[in-house]
């Protein structure tokens, strides 16, 4: 059996259906996977099967902010996590066309390594006509050399499958990159654990490394329907605390509320996070609790 596994970056303006779309893809397995190959400069959104191929979803948080210095480094992150895929999906709104932000994408795009396949999902094919859906397509064509062309509707399942058929044979010949038995969802409170971590890693950006850890230790129910979640994060050096809280605490509240808010999101009812920074010097030495994470230890890296 050959298997094939490979990063998909699926990129997009706001609302183009990116996660509508991811969702379709994975079915209802989305989850947020911490792992070995995580990167910094993508996340992991979702690891689907086609047959025998292994689609891992990524997504590149931060193309669309480059307002402030941070920002700009973290836009230049978000393309490095395009570049670092095998196959760049852009999704763009059939009822929009060649927007101004498309366009930016466009030329970011441009900026990345030739040989990157990139393909154009042209979604939400239910708002526009068919000479409207074929005249956005040949000037997306025009515009970029994209290796193929879809017309889908993530929200009605439209072309889905020959989408996802064609990344799987795309993807490079290797081995799996997650076991079978790992792509289901992950405990909710390793998911709020990673969405700090996330947090702390995008915040940070290459300032402090991989050797930082986050758990929840405590989640608490409340009778106002909010939940109460304490979270540790773990450093190995006295140094990276100082790092993690920043000055006068700025850098763990802007964390705390960024990981928060994504919460409240994802959980859909109010949050109170509370984080604590932690010295654990041999936490890379502890194989228990890194199986405890989900997390594999292999040459030295996470
Ligand atoms: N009509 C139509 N609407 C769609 C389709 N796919 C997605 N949408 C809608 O478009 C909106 C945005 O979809 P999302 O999946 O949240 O978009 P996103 O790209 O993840 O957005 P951000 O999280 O802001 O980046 C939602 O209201 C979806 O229901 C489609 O095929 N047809």
């Amino acid at each position: 059996m050959t298997t094939r596994a490979g990063f998909i970056a699926l990129i997009g303006e706001p609302n183009a259906g990116k996660s509508t779309l991811l969702n379709r893809m994975v079915g209802a397995k989305v989850s947020i996977v911490t792992h070995k190959v995580q990167t910094t400069r993508a996340r992991i959104r979702g690891v689907a099967m086609e047959g025998d191929s292994q689609l891992v979803f990524v997504d590149t948080p931060g193309l669309f902010q480059p307002r402030r210095r941070l920002d700009r480094a973290m836009v230049a992150a978000a393309w490095g996590g395009a570049a670092d895929a095998d196959i760049v999906v852009l999704l763009i709104e059939a009822n929009r066309g060649l927007t101004e932000g498309v366009e930016r994408i466009l030329e970011g795009l441009e900026g990345i390594d030739k040989g990157r396949k990139v393909a154009l999902a042209i979604n939400k094919i239910d708002r526009v006509d068919a000479p409207v859906l074929l005249g956005l397509s040949k000037e997306m064509n025009e515009r970029f050399p994209f290796a193929e062309t879809f017309m889908i509707s993530a929200e009605r399942g439209h072309g889905i499958d020959a989408l996802r058929q064609w990344l799987a044979g795309e993807l490079p010949e290797g081995p799996w990159l997650y076991p079978e038995d790992q792509i289901a969802d992950l405990p909710m409170r390793m998911i709020a654990a990673e969405m700090t971590r996330e947090k702390l890693t995008l915040r940070l950006h290459q300032e402090l490394p991989y050797q930082m850890t986050v758990e929840t230790e405590n989640w608490e129910e409340r009778k106002d329907g909010s939940a109460r979640i304490d979270q540790l994060i773990y450093v190995v050096r006295d140094g990276h605390k100082g790092i993690v809280l920043g000055s006068k605490g700025e850098t763990i509240k802007s964390v705390s509320k960024a990981a928060r808010e994504e919460l409240e999101e994802f959980l859909g009812r109010k949050v109170h996070l509370f984080l604590q920074v932690k010295v654990r010097p041999n936490w890379l030495d502890d194989a228990e609790r890194y199986t405890e994470m989900g997390l594999e230890f292999k040459d030295g890296n996470v």
